[in-house]
């Protein structure tokens, strides 16, 4: 997955995934109409308004994004029908030869977490017969209940060729409570990098990167930079800029050396282009989709300033 990701990258010349987080608002009223009279207003129109709403996305954005990040609680909130909505969704993508980062932050005992990656990272068994389910190219995972949660996963990547994004400094807040408590003279999300550095070791592809990578949020700059130290051969995965606040300037410490090592996540800004103030009097509602291609460009010019 990482050889794979990294050369989206390069052929691309951008580090950006495109988070799909969809909400019934961002949808334009036609596509809502169109599946309130096909499905009611139900859980399922919900769903499949989803799908709807990201392939116009996708169709816009392929060509110049490496990767697309779906966050599965927008999906599974509305059920069965959000599940599906997000298969497809994965299915259409990889068809358009994007990248899947499947943002599901799982975390469990290994008995659970087997579970969890034989469905996203591997495959299910029926009486013999292996099939596999979600589709994603890698997922991201909480590591907090230790090696042996993690396992699974990792033993997963190896066999089907496939990544992980752990969480290790997120974005979030609050994410210091926890995450920069000083446990002998260590923060424990440094203590976290190093254990991921050194399970990484298991994993690596041919161009220098682990498939074991970690979540860095771009809201914790100087965080991000003694990561990338400790963590050389980690490819991050970061959120947190635009919307929550993280700029290009700050995203200087994610790379390293070689222009790589990250990979940058942007949802509500893409995605929801088309409802930023500045941009209601230049897009139409029909034009959503040519909004979030632009805000895509932008970015990546954005991030070109920074990387070089
Ligand atoms: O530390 C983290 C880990 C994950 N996320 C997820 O990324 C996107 C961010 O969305 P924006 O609209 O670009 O803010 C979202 O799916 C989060 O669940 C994160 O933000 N921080």
């Amino acid at each position: 997955m990482i050889d794979l990701l990294i050369e989206k990258i390069q052929e691309k010349a951008n580090p950006t995934v495109v988070g799909l987080d969809p909400r019934l608002s961002y949808v334009p009223e036609y596509i809502k109409n169109e599946v309130y009279e096909e499905l009611g207003k139900t859980p399922a129109a919900a769903a499949e308004a989803f799908y709807r709403y990201n392939v116009a996305l996708i169709d816009a954005i392929h060509e110049i994004v490496p990767a697309i990040k779906p966050q599965v609680a927008m999906y599974e909130q509305f059920g069965g029908a959000g599940i599906d909505a997000y298969i497809k969704t994965i299915k259409y993508a990889k068809e358009k030869g994007l990248v899947i980062i499947g943002d599901i932050k799982r975390g469990d005992i290994s008995s659970t977490a087997e579970a969890y990656a034989d469905g996203h990272i591997g495959r299910v068994d029926v009486e013999g017969e292996k099939f596999e389910i979600y589709h994603e190219d890698s997922i991201t995972i909480n590591p907090y209940l230790g090696y042996d949660s993690v396992h699974p996963f990792i033993k997963h990547c190896q066999e089907y060729n496939r990544g992980l994004f752990v969480l290790v400094k997120t974005s979030n807040p609050n994410s210091g409570q926890i995450q920069n408590l000083d446990v002998a003279g260590k923060m424990v999300y440094e203590i976290m990098g190093e254990m991921v550095a050194e399970w990484g070791q298991q994993v690596m592809g041919t161009k220098g990167y682990s498939q074991i990578g970690a979540v860095v949020g771009a809201t914790y700059p100087e965080e991000a930079t003694k990561l990338r130290k400790i963590m050389p051969n980690t490819y991050f995965l970061v959120p947190g800029y635009g919307a929550q606040g993280g700029t290009a300037e700050d995203l200087k410490g994610c790379f390293n050396q070689d222009g790589l090592g990250a990979i940058i996540n942007s949802s509500r800004g893409i995605i929801a282009a088309h409802l930023k103030e500045e941009n209601k009097m230049k897009f139409s509602e029909k034009e959503f989709a040519l909004a979030a291609r632009k805000a895509a460009l932008a970015m990546k010019k954005d991030l070109q300033r920074v990387i070089g």
